[in-house]
């Protein structure tokens, strides 16, 4: 690395990695688990643009730090896919990078070992080998794609992915979102700005030319199309936004922009005021606006784990962790979560399919 008085004044080291190629022909995926992958995709895409009146739920630990963990969890959400596809599409968020307000531990990917090592080729490795048991096993994932980079490893693994609160506004999230080739979902901004999502919406229905790198690690000018599958994510912002003067609020600015695609409301964040206890009391309003007519809500998240709450992770000998609790955002725990998306299917089984 050249490093002196003009270039890399403040970069201390840089590290090649694998490239994505190399990963993939490390790690493969079997063609049965891509078509499955490739089929939850269409289903995202036709709720989202109301040809399947199913409610799409999004639902997982915040981060996953714990592998054993988060495959513990996803056989416990797989059945309840399984039991609840009539009226549900259940998807299992699977977030591997996590964006700070300032600073702290950034994800599996940045820190596998959670100790500051970084060793973040390590940290794609254990991504796409969870990535690719979850897809052998056929549960659909959700992600928050963050790093403009990791998509090239990771992406034909995900189902649906969202553009976080901090980043709708980038002009390079919203170009990689119109080139990444699954549903996206658009935070609104933290403050709860939802100028910010319709435009990054707008943005990224359109096509976009950009440097990035290709599945050989180059620099390369990639050129999209345009993703036809973007859709908002209410997640609250000064206050919550979940209400129905919000959602329709919403429909206003979806309309006058043109755009037509339903809306989610994630149930966490600041739409819980960040107590993971009051999902449930969120989830039940947006069950109870779609059971009162609402046409326009397409989807819930839900941060939800094995234990209920969270921990501090940073710094924290993994061994001396408790099992199954998040170290990022707390999240109900499964008992909460079975029950909270059972009494919801119970609920929308005989409405959803009366929508238009
Ligand atoms: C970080 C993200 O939430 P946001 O703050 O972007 O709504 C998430 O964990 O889903
Ligand atoms: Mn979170």
């Amino acid at each position: 690395m050249i490093k002196d008085n003009v270039n890399n004044v403040h970069v201390s080291a840089e590290q090649v990695l694998i490239t994505p190629d190399d990963l993939a022909k490390e790690l493969p995926v079997s063609e049965t688990a891509l078509s499955a992958i490739s089929e939850s995709r269409k289903i995202i895409s036709d709720i989202i643009h109301g040809r399947d009146h199913r409610l799409l739920v999004i639902c997982g630990p915040c981060s996953i730090h714990d592998i054993d963990a988060a495959k513990d969890y996803a056989l416990r959400l797989k059945e309840l896919h399984e039991s609840c596809k009539d009226t549900l599409f259940i998807v299992m968020r699977v977030y591997f990078e996590k964006p700070r307000t300032t600073t702290g531990w950034k994800g599996l990917i940045n820190d596998p070992h959670l100790d500051g090592t970084f060793d973040i080729e390590t940290g794609l490795r254990k991504a796409r080998e969870l990535l690719i048991w979850l897809a052998e096993l056929e549960i659909p994932v959700a992600t928050e794609a963050l790093d403009p980079i990791s998509p090239q490893y990771l992406a034909e693994l995900f189902s649906w992915s969202a553009i976080g609160a901090r980043t709708s506004e980038s002009q390079t999230h919203r170009e990689m979102a119109s080139g990444l080739s699954m549903p996206v979902g658009f935070k609104n901004g933290t403050d709860g700005s939802l100028d910010i999502a319709v435009n990054a919406l707008k943005s990224a229905a359109s096509g976009h030319n950009f440097m990035g790198i290709n599945k050989q690690g180059q620099v390369a000018v990639i050129s999209t199309s345009g993703n036809p599958d973007g859709h908002i994510i209410l997640r609250g912002g000064k206050q919550p936004n979940y209400d129905s003067v919000c959602v329709s609020d919403c429909e206003v600015d979806l309309e006058k922009a043109g755009l037509t695609a339903g809306l989610m409301v994630d149930c966490s964040h600041a739409n819980s005021s960040k107590d993971y206890r009051r999902q449930p009391l969120v989830a039940q309003n947006v069950v109870n606006q779609i059971l009162e007519g609402n046409q326009s809500i397409i989807g819930i998240m839900l941060e939800s784990h094995i234990n209920a709450g969270n921990q501090k992770g940073d710094g924290v000998p993994v061994d001396e962790l408790d099992y199954g609790v998040s170290i990022t955002d707390g999240c109900i725990d499964w008992e909460t979560t079975d029950n909270l998306i059972t009494q919801t299917r119970d609920k929308l089984i005989t409405v959803l399919p009366l929508r238009q």
